[in-house]
């Protein structure tokens, strides 16, 4: 449950919540406050639903509270952000009556919306805090992956995330539509590589593959300037990747199969079968 609410500058607005603005500066020299922040201002192109997916109906209740909720039923975290789309018109919908500030600071990309959002944090969060950003699109997440992933990485310098061992066989195309419905190695048409012939397609050996999930958990100083300093943005498709071009190594806590992405229409009813599921 909500322990404190931190004051946050400019763009916030904080539905039922008192804020103080004394209390950021108490943390760092102590024992980190956790935060979750949660990035919740994509479009959800790939779903292709009449609006972001963020709000769509999942087991009853729209995405993006599931992964609220789990983080209000969390006695670990301090607090939780999430961060939409200045133009959002859906969000104070969806809002719990307390425990929630909304960012209103999303931008282009899933790294600007985080990185906006810690620019609006910076004096209201310590240095020292730890910060666990939360795709909205992950409605599957438990405070017992939040409590295992914050065992699993204390006191790791370089932070850490959910992430899972790659089970299957991976293969490599060359094909220039190599994503979900496109066919690969044909040699004509749809998914031939850029090239004259067919694609060239081979296998990864998968040892030490993992899949990354969220939450990913860095200080609020090191995510900061490690997004701060990323220069090609397309190469940061999540937090850690912008810790590791800095040359740091994040913990790998292993996460769960139910708190998977919900990026394509057919993820909703896998989604849905987890969420039945007892916790
Ligand atoms: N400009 C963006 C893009 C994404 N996100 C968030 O980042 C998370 C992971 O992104 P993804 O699953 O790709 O969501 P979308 O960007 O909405 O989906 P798509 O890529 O299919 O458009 C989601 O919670 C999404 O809302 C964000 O805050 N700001
Ligand atoms: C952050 C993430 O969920 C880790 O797997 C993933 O990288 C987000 O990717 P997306 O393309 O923004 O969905």
């Amino acid at each position: 449950m909500t322990a404190e609410t931190p004051a946050v500058a400019g763009t916030a607005s904080t539905p039922g919540t008192a804020s103080t603005a004394s209390t950021a500066s108490i943390s760092s020299a102590s024992a980190p406050r956790y935060f979750a922040l949660i990035p919740a201002a994509g479009v959800g192109a790939r779903m292709a639903a009449d609006g972001p997916k963020q709000y769509l109906s999942v087991g009853g209740k729209p995405m993006l509270r599931h992964a609220l909720d789990a983080f209000l039923a969390s006695p670990l975290i301090a607090h939780t952000y999430v961060v939409v789309s200045p133009d959002d018109g859906q969000i104070d919908a969806v809002l719990p009556p307390a425990g929630v500030t909304v960012l209103r600071c999303g931008g282009a990309t899933r790294m600007d919306s985080v990185l906006n959002a810690l620019r609006a944090l910076q004096g209201a969060v310590g240095e020292g805090d730890m910060m666990l950003v939360h795709d909205a699109a992950r409605p599957g997440l438990t405070p017992a992956l939040i409590a295992k992933l914050i065992a699993g990485v204390a006191g790791h310098p370089a932070g850490g995330l959910l992430a899972l061992p790659v089970v299957d066989t991976v293969k490599r195309s060359t094909a220039a539509e190599a994503g979900p419905g496109a066919a690969v190695g044909s040699g004509s048409g749809s998914g031939s590589g850029p090239g004259p012939g067919p694609a060239k397609v081979a296998t990864v050996p998968r040892d030490g593959l993992w899949l990354a999930q969220t939450p990913q958990m860095f200080s609020y100083a090191l995510l900061a300037r490690a997004l701060g300093a990323a220069t090609d943005a397309s190469a940061i498709t999540d937090d850690a990747s912008a810790v590791e071009a800095l040359g740091l190594s994040p913990r790998l806590v292993e996460g769960h199969p139910r708190n998977l992405k919900v990026t394509l229409p057919a993820d909703i009813r896998i989604a849905e079968m987890y969420l039945a599921e007892p916790q």
